[in-house]
């Protein structure tokens, strides 16, 4: 009979760990099987603390499907309710394991953790020290040259979606970039997206549980939208492939979007039982009429490139072969132009509506609040991360 002690790991972010407490256990489960051996997960499983970087939630739930599996057998409790967004993506998990024996489930446990282990580790960054990208670990890379701030969404394995650590990191970013020497500032992807919007494990990795999440949340969205709608120089968005999301409707903000014809344009508001955000309820309307905002905003229809120039949410589409080249060159002209007169400009035009934008931007963060505590945001969020528990 298998004699468990289950404790708490200790190791990589503390407010991810607080979501997957996943076991880490002491456990004695009598003769060694004919592939991995008990002394091969027990010390898999102090591998395991020993990770210097956090794996992420998708590994994290696949380690605790597969020890529970090893330890427990086939998952055979009840589905946790709907609001019990962790212990239901756990639950998921292991119960995707179905009838997976338990030796297996062990092999698979040491296997997975050997493929994160520290020694794999050490090499992907030996590698990247090859390579010389010594800031490729940060997901917000800021350079500035030629009279340019370069502001780079740098998380290209997640589709560059937004961590709440991203959205602080911008809003220090723009509030630099407003007194530096750059005349204008350009926000830009790695990788083959733009940005896929909100990382929608954002609130299902909270430590406070959903509400604390929701209240924090709209507190950081008010603040990183204001920060778009202050930004003194000219803001340029150069969507170099698809985007998704807030990072759709914040285009509503910048003073010019150049976009790759590969780009497209999605805000899947209903679909995750949400509302729009950045200011997107008044500036989309505004821009392109309320028929054609409806179908983004409100039936999440997706634009291609040269739509959203038609809509007026692009000011100019280029092949994806000369892309980068021809928008660089052009920035690059755009940002020997006076400084302080480009300044004056915009502030002119912006003056218009501030303080009606900063209305907008407080309400749609107090709706915005509400809707990620309603059944139907949660369950999209769920399904959307529960999708990828069971690869
Ligand atoms: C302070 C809080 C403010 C909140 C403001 C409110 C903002 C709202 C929004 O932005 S709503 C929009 C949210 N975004 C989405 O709904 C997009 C979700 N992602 C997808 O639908 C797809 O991933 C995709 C279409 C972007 C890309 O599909 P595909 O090409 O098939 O790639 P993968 O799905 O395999 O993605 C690769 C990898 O990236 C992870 N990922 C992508 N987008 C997100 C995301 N938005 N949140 C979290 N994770 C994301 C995906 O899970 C894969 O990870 P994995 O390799 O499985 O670990």
């Amino acid at each position: 009979m298998a004699a468990v002690t289950l404790r708490r790991a200790r190791c990589w972010c503390p407010s991810l760990l607080q979501v997957f407490r996943f076991p880490v256990a002491q456990v004695h489960l009598g003769r060694p099987t004919m592939r991995a051996s008990q002394q091969d997960f027990e010390n898999a499983m102090n591998q395991v603390k020993l990770l210097k970087q956090d794996p992420g939630n998708q590994v994290k739930l696949k380690l605790y499907a597969l020890y529970k599996q090893a330890t427990d057998g086939p998952c055979n409790v009840p589905k946790p309710g709907v609001f019990d967004l962790v212990n239901k993506a756990k639950w998921e998990a292991w119960n995707s394991l179905g009838n997976l024996p338990k030796e297996t489930a062990r092999q698979n446990y040491v296997d997975l953790v050997s493929s994160l282990s520290p020694s794999s580790e050490a090499s992907s960054q030996g590698k990247r020290g090859a390579d010389e990208k010594v800031q490729e670990s940060k997901d917000i890379v800021v350079t500035s040259e030629d009279g340019i701030t370069k502001i780079m969404l740098n998380r290209p394995a997640k589709k560059n979606a937004l961590t709440f650590e991203m959205y602080k990191e911008i809003i220090l970013t723009l509030k630099n970039a407003s007194t530096d020497n750059s005349a204008i500032a350009v926000f830009t992807g790695a990788g083959d997206y733009y940005c896929s919007g909100n990382d929608l494990t954002n609130f299902t990795s909270a430590a406070g549980g959903m509400e604390e999440a929701a209240n924090q949340g709209a507190v950081v969205l008010r603040e990183f939208v204001n920060s778009f709608i202050d930004f003194p120089k000219p803001l340029v968005a150069v969507v170099n492939g698809p985007a998704v999301g807030i990072a759709v409707t914040l285009l509503g903000l910048f003073d010019a979007v150049y976009a790759s014809d590969k780009a497209t344009f999605h805000t899947p508001f209903s679909h995750l039982g949400q509302s729009p955000e950045a200011c997107s309820s008044y500036t989309f309307p505004k821009m392109m009429g309320s028929a054609k905002a409806t179908e983004m905003l409100l039936f999440g229809k997706k634009l291609t490139a040269r739509e959203a120039w038609a809509q007026g949410l692009v000011s100019e589409v280029f092949p994806d072969s000369t892309f980068e080249k021809e928008v660089w060159t052009r920035l690059r002209a755009y940002a020997k132009l006076p400084p302080n007169s480009m300044r004056i400009s915009k502030e002119l035009i912006r003056n218009n509506e501030k303080e009606k934008l900063h209305a907008v931007n407080a309400e749609e963060c107090t709706t915005l609040k509400a809707r990620w505590l309603s059944e139907e945001c949660i369950n999209a969020i769920m399904n959307f991360v529960s999708r990828k528990a069971k690869l």
